[in-house]
């Protein structure tokens, strides 16, 4: 994703995070904003912490972020989400956070605490999605990822709305609601959400397809202004 942008970042080293500085409007008129590119790690736990890490050193150096994008490959429910296609999350769930009682699975929100839903501006998701050509709906965010169709059967069961899931968004969301920066998530395709086919996996052509996303959509993200 860094290809998006054609002038070399300065590398910012933080406690827990390393990012990459770069000037949003590199290779276009210049707008003044900065975008700080991190690479949060794998899975909601690693993603979270770095995602901290960056925007509490932000808020200590009086400059918070405006806004946080969590963006990757993921996997794609069909017939939604096709191969190398682009997903904006207008919800970002944890599927996997809760309870796992007799009579099935119990979200933590359902035991009386947590979250497990962020929503993004809906703004912003619009905007994004129509600068890209992405579809919009909710991306799930799990620790294991679905290897089965009986997994993949009861995740869309439980939630008919999901086009994506990934294994940080909810991760970055938590730790940026913590600090009141608002959310946005992005999935490219690199494979089918299902049976384990390592050989269905496109991870070339999503990375090429958030790559191109970037420079279409890092427009809109310079002129939205939160409501
Ligand atoms: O199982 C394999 O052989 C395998 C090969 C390459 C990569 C993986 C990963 O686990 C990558 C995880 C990484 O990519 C995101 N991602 C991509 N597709 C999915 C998915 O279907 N479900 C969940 N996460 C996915 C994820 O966000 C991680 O960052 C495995």
């Amino acid at each position: 994703m860094a290809e998006a942008f054609p002038e070399p970042g300065e590398e910012v080293r933080l406690p827990g995070a390393v990012l990459i500085r770069t000037a949003a409007g590199a290779g276009r008129p210049r707008t003044g904003a900065v975008i700080d590119l991190l690479a949060a790690g794998v899975g909601p736990a690693r993603a979270a912490a770095s995602t901290g890490a960056a925007l509490t050193a932000a808020a200590l150096a009086g400059a918070p972020y405006d806004l946080v994008v969590s963006a990757g490959i993921g996997g794609g429910f069909a017939p939604g989400a096709a191969l190398g296609s682009l997903v904006v999350a207008d919800a970002i769930t944890v599927a996997d956070l809760g309870a796992e009682t007799a009579d099935g699975f119990l979200p933590v929100t359902e035991l009386g605490f947590g979250t497990v839903t962020h929503r993004p501006p809906e703004s912003l998701v619009r905007a994004v999605a129509e600068a890209t050509g992405a579809r919009t709906g909710t991306v799930l965010t799990v620790s294991t990822m679905t290897g089965t169709a009986d997994r993949a059967a009861t995740l869309r069961a439980r939630h008919p709305r999901a086009l994506a899931e990934g294994m940080e968004g909810f991760g970055v969301a938590e730790a940026a609601a913590a600090q009141g920066a608002p959310v946005l998530e992005i999935r490219a395709i690199s494979n089918p959400v299902g049976p384990r086919d390592r050989a269905a996996w496109r991870i070339g052509d999503a990375l090429a397809a958030l790559t191109a996303a970037f420079g279409k959509f890092a427009p809109a993200l310079e002129s939205w202004k939160p409501v």
